[in-house]
C-alpha cells in the first residue's frame, strides 16, 4: 500500500519548529542533522547561503533518514530544481516572484514562498501557495502582522521566520494562523563550527519540551 506523502503544511503543523541551517561545510552535514532529530526536531531548512547547502543537504537526505530535509534561499528556478534532482521534500524562498513561483508548479515541489506584504500573500495564493513563509517575520511586524493578515486572509497558513527569538515562539505559535515558527537559533554557528553536537540536542529537546510545558 502506498503512503500518501504529507502536504507540506501539515509537515509544518507537525513540526512546528522549522531550524533554518546554513551549513559552513559538507562534513558537518550529517551530524548537525544526527544532533536535531536526536533532540525531537526533525524538519531542516538547509540554505543554499553557502556553496555546501545543496550538498550538505543531499547528504542528510541520504544518511538521516528521519530528518524531513528541504533547501531554503530558494531563488531560481535553477534553485527550484535542486529539489527535485537531490530528492528533498521541500523548499522555502525569502520571497515569491512570478517566475519563481512558475518554476516550484511546473518542478511539482513542496514549496513554501516568502511574502512580507498583503499583495505578495496575493501573488502566492493566486497560484495556489497558500501556506507561505512571513520573512522577516520580527521586521514586518511580528504576531501584530500575521492578526492583520488573517482578516482579509483568514485561509492563508504562515511560517514566520526572521528575528524570532526563542523566547517568542510559543506566543507565535499560538496565533490560529500559524503553523510553525523558523530560526536560525537551533543552530548556532559557533556551536556548528566547534561540532558541539551534544549541546544543539540539548537545545533543541529544550526547545521541544517547551512548547508543550
Ligand atoms: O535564507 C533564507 O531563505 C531566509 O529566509 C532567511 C532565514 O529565514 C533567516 O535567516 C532566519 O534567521 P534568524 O532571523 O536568525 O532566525
Amino acid at each position: 500500500m502506498t503512503e500518501t506523502a504529507p502536504s507540506v503544511t501539515e509537515m509544518l503543523r507537525r513540526a512546528r519548529l522549522v531550524p533554518v541551517l546554513t551549513i559552513p561545510s559538507v562534513e558537518v552535514a550529517v551530524p548537525l542533522a544526527r544532533a536535531l532529530v536526536a533532540g525531537g526536531v526533525r524538519m531542516l531548512e538547509v540554505t543554499l547561503r553557502t556553496p555546501a547547502g545543496a550538498d550538505a543537504a543531499a547528504a542528510i537526505a541520504r544518511e538521516v533518514p528521519e530528518a524531513l530535509v528541504g533547501l531554503g534561499t530558494v531563488l531560481t528556478r535553477e534553485d527550484v530544481a535542486l529539489v527535485r534532482k537531490l530528492g528533498l521534500r521541500f523548499a522555502f524562498s525569502p520571497g515569491a516572484t512570478p517566475a519563481l513561483l512558475d518554476a516550484a508548479l511546473d518542478a511539482r515541489i513542496a514549496f513554501v514562498p516568502g511574502v512580507g506584504t498583503a499583495s505578495e500573500l496575493m501573488l502566492a495564493m493566486s497560484r495556489g501557495f497558500a501556506t507561505v513563509k512571513l520573512f522577516p517575520a520580527k521586521q514586518t511586524g511580528g504576531i501584530g502582522m500575521l492578526r492583520a493578515l488573517g482578516g482579509p486572509f483568514p485561509e492563508a497558513r504562515f511560517c514566520p521566520t526572521g528575528g524570532i527569538a526563542e523566547g517568542e515562539v510559543k506566543d507565535y505559535l499560538a496565533e490560529p494562523n500559524v503553523v510553525a515558527v523558523g530560526g536560525s537559533w537551533l543552530a548556532p554557528s559557533a556551536e556548528v563550527k566547534a561540532g558541539n553536537w551534544a549541546a544543539i540536542t540539548e537545545r533543541a529537546r529544550n526547545a521541544m519540551a517547551r512548547l508543550d510545558a
